[in-house]
């Protein structure tokens, strides 16, 4: 197994935003002087093993170019699922030469505050598998499952109800970066494409496969920025880690 591969990184932007709610794509919020993706690209440049980034962005996406970013930067076009976003960078990545047995880190541009040392810790140990490996967060809180149909409130606004509690023993939240041998990701995505499955993260489709992908454990800083009261706490955390 090649132990000291060659890491190709990408930052998935091309989303929406729709649960942000915001006229401006989240990934172009200003926070803390920059966009979200110029802090996710730096946060990347900050390892020594990432030296360029290819960004996935939408086709309509007219701003990321006229960005300036801390390292060099490639693009490509993006898909209308996560997934596919991360499909469209890794075909880009093969095309522009990366061998089987490389890496390939993929991150969110919504997790601008990943801390460096993650960043390195989750490529180290992707090194050190077959399959790769992904920043995840042990489950802190208890989890709740609600009843399969809300209640209607007064307001007809709908309101859930607690069925069960999910034991929250060996539960993880997975983050980004993930990453992963070239070859196996571009096979496995591919099953998920034939298969039309729907996954929100690229170690499910491993886990599909019962193909093991190392949990690395992360800061909960990582967070992403999904609702518009996240920005407040991202900005908070950005602050903090100057
Ligand atoms: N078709 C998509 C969907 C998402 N993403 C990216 O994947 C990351 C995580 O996705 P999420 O937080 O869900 O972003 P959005 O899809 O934009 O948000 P929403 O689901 O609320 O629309 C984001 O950086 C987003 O830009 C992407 O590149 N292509
Ligand atoms: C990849 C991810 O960030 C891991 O938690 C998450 O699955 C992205 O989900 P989203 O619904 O696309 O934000």
């Amino acid at each position: 197994m090649n132990t000291n591969p060659q890491v190709h990184a990408m930052i998935v932007a091309a989303g929406r935003g729709s649960r942000f709610g915001a006229s401006i794509a989240k990934q172009y919020l200003p926070i803390a002087g920059q966009t979200l993706l110029q802090h996710s690209v730096a946060r990347l440049a900050s390892s020594a093993y990432i030296e360029q980034c290819l960004l996935v962005i939408a086709a309509n996406d007219s701003t990321a170019q006229t960005l300036d970013f801390a390292m060099p930067i490639q693009y490509t076009t993006g898909g209308a699922e996560r997934w596919q976003s991360v499909f469209a960078g890794l075909e880009a990545i093969v095309a522009a030469g990366a061998e089987d047995s490389d890496l390939i880190l993929i991150h969110d541009a919504a997790r601008p505050a990943v801390p460096r040392s993650d960043i390195d810790h989750v490529i180290e140990a992707a090194m050190l598998e077959p399959y790769g490996a992904i920043l995840a967060t042990p489950v802190v809180d208890t989890l709740k499952q609600s009843q399969s149909s809300p209640v209607p409130d007064a307001n007809n606004d709908e309101q859930h109800y607690a069925a069960r509690t999910i034991d929250r023993t060996d539960m993880w939240q997975a983050q980004t970066p993930q990453v992963f041998r070239v070859s196996q990701l571009r096979q496995v995505l591919a099953y998920v494409a034939m298969h039309q499955l729907s996954i929100t993260d690229e170690a499910s489709a491993f886990e599909y496969l019962a193909l093991p992908i190392r949990l690395v454990s992360g800061s909960r800083q990582n967070i992403k920025l999904t609702y518009a009261d996240d920005a407040t706490l991202i900005a908070a955390i950005l602050d903090s880690q100057r």
